[in-house]
């Protein structure tokens, strides 16, 4: 991997603590990282390279998956951390900065690679990349790259305009645009166990797959973040860019081997197959919630307006639930049922494929006693796969009776989400992180639904912290035929399996 300057804006924030510093300590002890690797942290506040490095370190201890024992590693780690302090609106501390990663270079003796790292507010975006440019620091004679974290913007105009902004200082081709979700390590093998397996390439049409629903449900309120979340709501938060990724992940078909850019292409046309709604019909197909009080693993909890920061008048979203078409030869008439929310029962993000139930129509008896095909791909907190089967239940008189075949991830020897992201962006793989045109077409297609949610067109029901969420959600299914497969209704009896292993369970 070429030598690189990693140039972080917000170094002294949440981010940069809880998740990057870790991520490349991750890396670097994984022997991840280039051999020459110089990173440079910014902020407003006045710190020297000591403290720098000491809290770099702190974050270490506090949030690395991996042991922080080895006092030479930990050392030689931030022996690379250098620190310069940088208000974005100050052109001088630019020039500071340019003079600092000039000098890393140097001492370094590296070419001039840059990875500028945006871990700093939306509304700073747009004035860092115009002062890169403008300062010298993107004239290099090496490559330079762009991260950019999330949110890209709050709706389908703002969104083109931050593009346009940033597209006069970084090409598309330089534009890392991170959603984390492609970073987890399921996610990302949901391109490779379609590629290699078969039997999944020729399950994965409408002629076998009932519908295929999409949970990503989470027992936190809005914790601290009232100033952002009231503003965006699930929606913006999760829906318009996580799940709609997982949808594209989901239902993209890929031949072996095929490049970032056929994968990129491929998540294009989903988006562009996606049914659109109009506005008057977000009602029907869209469910939004907001928690009321009530217990969480047996903790009581306030509602959302009883928040910190939080108005009793707030109309904003803590849950979504939607129904959407994927109308291309694959996938139409396929339901996909997607939902989102906070301080519901469980932490769970999954993708459930049921199965079709060919058979069902000749025989009642076959119809009563068997459960519907699952393929369940956990995503988080655990990571697995599990294919649910029906067999005969000799003690019982031959009934049928649900398998499940299993294959669970020990936590601890997954790689976090941005270890994968960062790791991509210092190779310039571009495969797992969001292009423009995705992200264009998810803003379009959710435009419709911010609309109605501002004219008020969509009912906001309330829902009890720890439940699933309205039941209008559940009747969105159910007017199908079909309901959410949970953790409590398919695998609540798998036992926890330590290590990476295959195992095969019954249900009852
Ligand atoms: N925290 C999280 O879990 C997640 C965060 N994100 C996104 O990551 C980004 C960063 O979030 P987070 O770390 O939580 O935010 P924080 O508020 O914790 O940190 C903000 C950072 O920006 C710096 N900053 C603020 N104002 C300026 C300024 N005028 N000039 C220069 N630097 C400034 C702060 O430095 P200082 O105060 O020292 O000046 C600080 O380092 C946001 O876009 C957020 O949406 C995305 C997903 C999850
Ligand atoms: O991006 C976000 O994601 C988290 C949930 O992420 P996960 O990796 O824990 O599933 C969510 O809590 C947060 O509101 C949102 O901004």
């Amino acid at each position: 991997m070429e030598a690189t300057t990693f140039v972080l804006f917000g170094a002294t924030g949440d981010l940069a603590k809880r998740k990057i510093y870790p991520a490349l300590y991750n890396l670097f002890i994984d022997q991840k990282l280039p051999a020459s690797f110089s990173v440079i942290g910014l902020g407003r506040r006045e710190l020297s390279n000591e403290v720098f490095q000491k809290n770099v370190e702190q974050s270490l201890r506090s949030f690395s998956r991996r042991a922080v024992d080895d006092p030479g590693s930990v050392k030689a780690f931030l022996e690379a951390f250098r620190y310069s302090v940088l208000d974005v609106g100050h052109k001088e501390d630019y020039q500071k900065l340019l003079q600092l990663v000039e000098q890393r270079e140097a001492e370094l003796n590296i070419p001039q690679n840059r990875l500028f790292y945006l871990s700093v507010g939306p509304e700073f975006f747009d004035i860092i990349a115009t002062s890169i440019k403008e300062s010298g620091l993107g004239s290099t004679k090496g490559w330079k790259r762009l991260i950019i974290e999330k949110p890209f913007g709050h709706d389908l105009q703002s969104a083109r305009e931050l593009n346009q902004k940033l597209s006069i200082s970084f090409a598309e081709h330089e534009i890392f645009r991170i959603d984390h979700y492609l970073g987890k390590p399921m996610v990302q093998k949901l391109e490779v166990l379609q590629q290699a397996n078969p039997v999944l390439q020729a399950l994965w049409t409408n002629h076998y797959i009932a519908n295929v629903q999409i949970t990503a449900i989470e027992t936190v309120g809005v914790e601290e973040r009232a100033g952002y979340y009231d503003h965006v709501g699930a929606i913006r938060d999760m829906f318009q860019n996580h799940m709609l990724q997982l949808l594209m992940m989901l239902s993209i078909h890929l031949p072996k081997g095929s490049t970032s850019e056929e994968v990129r292409l491929k998540k294009k046309r989903i988006m562009e197959a996606l049914e659109p709604l109009q506005k008057e019909d977000v009602a029907m197909n869209v469910v939004r919630g907001q928690y009321t009080a009530g217990t969480i693993q047996g903790k009581a909890v306030v509602g959302y307006k009883d928040e910190p920061g939080i108005g009793q008048d707030s109309m904003n979203d803590t849950f979504i639930a939607a129904r959407l078409e994927i109308d291309d030869v694959f996938w139409r008439e396929v339901p996909f049922y997607i939902r989102t929310g906070k301080r519901t029962q469980e932490k769970s993000t999954r993708i459930v494929i049921e199965f079709k139930e060919p058979l069902k129509q000749h025989s009642s008896t076959y119809e009563e006693k068997t459960n519907p095909n699952l393929l369940i791909f956990e995503i988080n907190p655990n990571e697995g796969i599990t294919l649910q089967l029906n067999t005969k239940d000799p003690q019982h008189e031959g009934e049928f009776k649900p398998i499940l075949i299993d294959f669970h991830t020990s936590r601890k020897d997954v790689p976090e989400a941005y270890e994968n992201l960062i790791y991509d962006a210092l190779r310039g793989d571009p495969t797992f992180f969001a292009h423009w045109d995705e992200v264009e077409l998810s803003w379009k297609w959710v435009q419709p639904i911010l609309n109605a949610f501002e004219e008020n067109l969509v009912p906001l029901h309330p829902y009890s912290a720890g439940s699933f969420g309205p039941d209008e959600a559940d009747q969105l299914l159910a007017r199908d035929g079909y309901h959410w497969c949970t953790n409590s209704n398919t695998d609540q009896k798998i036992e926890t399996i330590k290590g990476e292993q295959y195992a095969y369970h019954t249900n009852d």
